[in-house]
């Protein structure tokens, strides 16, 4: 709710949230009368209690457009979901635990968020996760597949540019893939680009929109600085900076937590923005956008790739394209296309296997 009233105010609404500035400012004053009506919003959160999975469920507690809140995870959860039932929002909060309760969990939901998996210690990469999180993912997207195959799956758990081509293909092969109801959660890049470059221009937070497309995975990061809003000038030193900070956030905050995990609760923020545009979007609200890793034809030869999309009744209604890039930008593209596609080629061929 809170991050809710923060977003119709503020206006920020996504890696494009100059799309619905205006719409938004207006809103903040007659909100009561814009609201956009909710309907019954089942949301399950597969491995909610964990370190993402608690702050994430307490956020979509506090959220308006849901009206169900199903938490699953193999451990812990029941303890979870009572406490957070004694909030006094309107929100239902259930308990699921184990192989045989994750129907319930499922069954009726339209939104299913997955921070399900392991997390990397200090001089691990995203990719190191793969063994273990590429079969929980797996497991996870088949239930959803057979328990709620129209709802839209949004997969936080690591390494993100392989555990959505894995989600894609076990899809497919159920037969209910449909790629506007699938995204890759990248959203804390974007969260994070606003907040290194409004910190080093002085910029107000709620009007800077960075765009970060292509993946999830240290180069595979790229912030469009030259399409930044406001717009903004970085010499050339800066600006290889500011991206390689971006790029490198996460272990950041690896090193940081010193073997105590990573990025939680900016990943529960995130997501929950996430999931509320993704809310905004099925209650018919125009004009939501966000940067999510899709099933894509932004860029030739990856079949996956994160740019800005737009969000909809259906899911993703548009995937953009990536408009104009500078000398770096396109330079940093080209870069990182091999590590990016042999990640997502990863997670086909263990999906097929
Ligand atoms: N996409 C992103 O930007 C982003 C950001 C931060 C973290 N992550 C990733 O999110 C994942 C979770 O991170 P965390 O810090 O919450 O980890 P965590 O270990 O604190 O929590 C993971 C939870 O998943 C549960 N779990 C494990 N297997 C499960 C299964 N089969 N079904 C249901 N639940 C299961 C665990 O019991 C635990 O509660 C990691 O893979 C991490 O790398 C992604
Ligand atoms: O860095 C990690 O391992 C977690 C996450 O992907 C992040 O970007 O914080």
């Amino acid at each position: 709710m809170q991050l809710q009233q923060q977003r119709l105010s503020a206006g920020s609404s996504g890696c494009a949230g100059r799309r619905l500035a205006a719409p938004a400012v207006r809103r903040a004053s007659s909100r009561a009368r814009t609201m956009p009506v909710v309907e019954a919003r089942k949301v399950a959160v597969l491995g909610a209690a964990g370190g993402i999975g608690q702050p994430l469920s307490l956020l979509l507690k506090m959220n308006k457009l849901v009206t169900e809140l199903a938490l699953y995870d193999i451990a812990n959860v029941k303890g979870v979901a009572a406490d957070l039932s004694h909030c006094n929002t309107p929100v239902k909060v259930t308990a699921y635990t184990g192989d045989a309760e994750l129907e319930g969990a499922l069954k009726g939901a339209e939104l299913v968020v997955i921070p399900a998996g392991v997390p990397r210690k200090p001089g691990m990469t995203r990719d190191d996760l793969f063994n273990i999180n590429a079969g929980i993912v797996k497991g996870l997207v088949s239930a959803a597949a057979k328990h709620c195959p129209n709802a839209i799956i949004e997969i936080i758990s690591n390494p993100v540019n392989s555990t959505v081509p894995i989600a894609s293909e076990v899809l497919k092969a159920a037969g209910v893939y449909n790629p506007k109801r699938l995204l890759g959660v990248t959203t804390l890049d974007v969260v994070r680009a606003n907040t290194f470059v409004s910190e080093a221009r002085g910029l107000d937070l709620k009007d800077v929109d960075v765009p970060v497309v292509g993946g999830h995975a240290g180069i595979t990061i790229l912030p469009l600085l030259s399409q930044a809003t406001p717009s903004v000038t970085f010499s050339d030193a800066e600006r290889e900076a500011m991206t390689k900070r971006i790029q490198e956030a996460g272990t950041e905050v690896v090193e940081a937590k010193a073997g105590a995990g990573s990025a939680t609760l900016s990943m529960a923020y995130a997501a929950a923005r996430m999931a509320e545009s993704t809310l905004l979007g099925l209650a018919g609200e125009p004009s939501v956008f966000e940067c999510a890793f899709v099933d894509s034809q932004a860029v030739p030869g990856s079949p996956f790739f994160a740019s800005k999309v737009q969000l909809g009744p259906e899911g993703v209604s548009q995937v953009l394209g990536l408009g104009t890039l500078n000398d770096f930008e396109k330079a940093a593209l080209d870069a990182m296309l091999p590590e990016l596609k042999a990640q997502i080629q990863k997670g086909i061929d263990f999906a097929r296997k």
